[in-house]
């Protein structure tokens, strides 16, 4: 599918988002590229810390203070043809004010970040469509109720009028759905909105979310840190680690064919006991450093079982294509150095 006349609905490149700490610069995003097609789904994974929701945050321009964006580009090439950096933009500016909600939106993992305590639904999804979409009250209440129904929301003119309090989790996860969803947005960002479910629940969520892709044909960002999420939506998984995609392939390419250490020892932690609950990533044993002051090598390397001594203790691969499709970080795979400026 094309977008306007750009293949690609989202080009990252050479992205890195820093905080300013008493300690030092923190590169929680260190040098990311990464492309999102228009309709397809784009899983993030990596275990706490790996720079995921910083990731998301950029692209929104809501990395909190004291982050900033260091460096690289955040191309959105919209439908209408015309491309813009979303790294350039003035943050608290009319450009990607107007982008939030209409072009991308986001949904998180406490529909509580986006949903309001004290409105009913209703008029929080209207205020959304009145913003973006039309300035007609009774065409937005349409929108927004057509909406409700789409979430599979029972007795939406009902509904309408309730409280975020008075739905159960999912339903508050839907809810927020509809509203990320009510201005057609060709990106849909998902950080985390099925994790605080319980299986069943998140099991109908991510099926809502497959079924309205299809019907509204957005792109859809899906950052988790379970594996069995990642192998049930994306087309394309990227995996983290201390801010930079260490490996990237088509879902089904990376589950048969894991290269990076660290993609390899995120599969075996996945317990293989039918009906049990997913183990959550920090199966791996030790910890992702913090990115503060790191010395120039492979951020695995303090954890890595295979590590070349002189090679990933003093300098860091780059991602390299090893043919289908399939880039990895890693020197047991390539030579190739990435070149920090
Ligand atoms: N507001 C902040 N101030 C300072 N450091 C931050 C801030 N937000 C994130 N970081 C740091 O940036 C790095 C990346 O964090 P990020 O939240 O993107 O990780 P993540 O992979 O999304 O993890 P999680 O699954 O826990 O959200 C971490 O080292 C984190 O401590």
């Amino acid at each position: 599918m094309m977008n306007g006349t750009h293949p690609k609905l989202l080009e990252i490149r050479g992205l890195r988002t820093y905080f300013k700490t008493d300690e030092g610069i923190l590169k929680a995003v260190d040098g990311v590229d990464l492309d999102i097609m228009p309709g397809t789904t784009v899983g993030i994974i990596g275990e706490s810390g790996c720079g995921k929701s910083v990731t998301a945050q950029s692209i929104l321009r809501i990395v909190p203070p004291p982050g900033f964006i260091a460096g690289g580009h955040i191309w959105l090439h919209r439908k209408d043809g015309a491309s813009v950096d979303l790294a350039q933009l003035d943050p608290k500016g009319p450009e990607i004010r107007a982008i939030r909600g209409a072009d991308i939106a986001m949904i998180f993992q406490e529909p509580m970040t986006s949903l309001s305590p004290v409105h009913p639904i209703g008029d929080q999804i209207m205020e959304a469509i009145l913003l973006h979409r039309t300035p007609d009250k009774r065409e937005a209440r349409e929108i927004a109720l057509d909406m409700l129904a789409r979430v599979e929301i029972s007795n939406p003119v009902q509904r309408f009028k309730e409280y975020p309090h008075q739905l159960s989790g999912g339903m508050r996860q839907r809810v927020m759905i509809a509203m990320a969803l009510s201005c057609n947005p060709s990106l849909l960002i998902a950080d985390e909105p099925t994790t605080a479910l319980d299986v069943t629940v998140q099991a109908q969520v991510l099926e809502l979310l497959k079924q309205l892709q299809d019907e509204f044909g957005m792109a859809i960002m899906y950052i988790t840190h379970d594996l069995g999420v990642i192998a049930e939506i994306a087309d394309q998984v990227n995996v983290m680690y201390l801010g930079r995609v260490v490996e990237r392939a088509s879902t089904r390419e990376l589950f048969r064919n894991p290269l990076h250490p660290y993609t390899r020892r995120l599969l075996q932690s996945i317990p293989r006991i039918q009906g049990q609950p997913r183990t959550r990533l920090d199966a791996v044993e030790g910890n992702v450093p913090i990115p503060l002051n790191f010395p120039r090598q492979c951020g695995f390397y303090s954890r890595c079982r295979e590590a070349l001594q002189g090679r990933c203790d003093v300098s860091i691969p780059a991602l390299v294509n090893v043919g289908h499709d399939h880039e990895v970080r890693c020197f047991l795979y390539s030579e190739e150095e990435e070149l920090v400026p």
